[in-house]
This record gives C-alpha cells, sequence and structure tokens, in this order.
C-alpha cells in the first residue's frame, strides 16, 4: 500500500533522513517513534506528498507521491478546521470539493460525525468545541472523505491525558470496524503499543529505522491491553532502542 523506497532527505546542509525502507501493507497500522528532530514528520510529509524526497520516492498503492495526494488524509497535531465553518461543513468539505451532491455529503458526514460521539454538535462552530472534541471533528473529516491511507501526526499529543485515553479508543475501534492503513507518529510507547500493529523506530538524526516490531496484541484491544505482561515485553524491547537512540541525538547536540 506504501511504499518508501532508498528516501533520503536533507532541507540544506541538514541531512535528516537516510536511505529509509519501508513497506507498509493494506490494513497495517503503523506507529513511527523517533527522538525529537529524527524526521518523523518529514517521513510522513513525504507520504502526503507536502515534501519531495531528495532521492529515493514513495508510491501509494501503485503511484507516485510526487505532489499532495487525494488518495491520503492526513490529521495534525493542532486541528486545522475551518472556523466559519460547523462541524457538517466542515467533515462534508472535502466530499463538496469532490462534487459530492449537498444531501449525500451531510448524510456521509453525519454517520462519521455519530462514529466519533459528535452527534447533536453538527451545528456548533469549532470555537465552542474543547480540543478534543475539535481533534474528533478533524478525524471525522478524514474518514468521510475515505482515503486509502490516514496519517496522523501526533494527533493526540495537545489533549489532556483523559481526553487521549478516549480518542486512542475510538481510533483502535475505528481502525477494527475499518480496516483502513494508518501511520501515527508518537512520542510515546505506551500510545505506539496500544494502537498499532506495528512498531517502528527511527534513529536519530539522520533517521534510519532502527526497530521494526509487530505488535502482536490481541484484538479488540482497550486500554487495559497496557496491564499484559505481552505490553511490558514489548515496551522493555523498544524502549531499550528508543533510550538508545535518545542518548545518542542528546549527545550530538551537545
Ligand atoms: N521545512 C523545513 N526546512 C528546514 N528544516 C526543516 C524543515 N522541516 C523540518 N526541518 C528540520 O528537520 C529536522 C527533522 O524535523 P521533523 O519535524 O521531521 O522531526 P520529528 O522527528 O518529527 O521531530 P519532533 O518529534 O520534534 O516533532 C529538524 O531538525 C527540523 O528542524
Amino acid at each position: 500500500m506504501i511504499s518508501i523506497e532508498n528516501v533520503s532527505k536533507s532541507y540544506g546542509t541538514l541531512h535528516v533522513l537516510d536511505k529509509v525502507n519501508i513497506e507498509v501493507k493494506k490494513g497495517e497500522f503503523v506507529v513511527l517513534l523517533g527522538a525529537s528532530g529524527c524526521g518523523k514528520s518529514t517521513l510522513i510529509n513525504l507520504v502526503a506528498g507536502f515534501v519531495r524526497p531528495s532521492t529515493g520516492r514513495v508510491v501509494v498503492n501503485g503511484h507516485e507521491v510526487r505532489d499532495v495526494d487525494p488518495q491520503s488524509g492526513m490529521v495534525f497535531q493542532q486541528y486545522a478546521l475551518f472556523p466559519w465553518m460547523t462541524v457538517l461543513e466542515n467533515v462534508a468539505f472535502g466530499l463538496k470539493l469532490k462534487g459530492v451532491s449537498k444531501k449525500e455529503r451531510h448524510e456521509i458526514a453525519q454517520e462519521y460525525i455519530d462514529m466519533v460521539g459528535l452527534r447533536s454538535f453538527e451545528d456548533a462552530f469549532p470555537k465552542a468545541l474543547s480540543g478534543g472534541m475539535r481533534q474528533r471533528v478533524s478525524i471525522a473529516r478524514v474518514l468521510a472523505n475515505n482515503p486509502d491511507v490516514i496519517l496522523l501526526d501526533e494527533p493526540f499529543a495537545a489533549l489532556d491525558a483523559m481526553t487521549r485515553q478516549v480518542l486512542q479508543e475510538q481510533l483502535i475501534r475505528i481502525y477494527e470496524q475499518s480496516g483502513k492503513t494508518i501511520v501515527f507518529i508518537t512520542h510515546s510507547i505506551d500510545e505506539a503499543l496500544l494502537l498499532s500493529s506495528r512498531v517502528i523506530v527511527l534513529g536519530s538524526r539522520p533517521g534510519k529505522v532502527v526497530q521494526d516490531i509487530p505488535n502482536d496484541l490481541p484484538h479488540p484491544r482497550n486500554a487495559s491491553v497496557q496491564l499484559s505482561p505481552r505490553f511490558n515485553e514489548l515496551k522493555a524491547q523498544i524502549w531499550d532502542t528508543v533510550q538508545h537512540e535518545v542518548q545518542k541525538s542528546l549527545e550530538a547536540r551537545t
């Protein structure tokens, strides 16, 4: 579904990614972990088509990504909603661009508003919503567009711990129901293991893959999986690598 082939990326003299190779299969939920500045956002932006590789190529669904790619839908850390549109209009916006009739796009938008638990907030404007609710609108908007790939760049980082847990569980349900291909960035090993079917750790800059492990925690999954021995076993494996890479990136800065 996503093929990142020998991708390197530099911004001027700053070498951010070095010959990264990652194959993501349809229906995988891949979480990218890594020290701050190792190039995670750059990598996800390459898949979305916001950034072009210096060398190598990214292929999504058989097509090389050369521009902003409508096959992918992105959820950012800061909720990028249109403040002058209601929840319903925000969620239906992409469908409007595609020329879907008003009746149909409102039906589809309603379905996803219900899915993220925002029924009865259709007519609210973003400023009247909490951060967690706005992020749910962002997720509904991406889902309504029905992209092949959903990309999430630290979507829950700005939220309080309780809201984060609710949204994590909602995202797990959405993944279990939709079987979408998802790439998700986080700094949290717990979040990575709770959500993913596979965890990829990028090394300190220039980023490359230093660990790639399948997450075999069972589905249906909820937050209680964090109490299982297997969760702690996987966490210890990832923690060793992440700690080593964070240490390296701190030393490189001193
Ligand atoms: N458009 C740009 N122009 C110049 N430098 C950039 C640009 N985008 C990112 N960088 C630099 O590239 C490096 C990697 O950034 P990136 O945001 O991809 O890392 P990250 O792993 O997502 O970081 P964090 O976890 O802190 O969000 C950083 O040093 C950043 O300052």
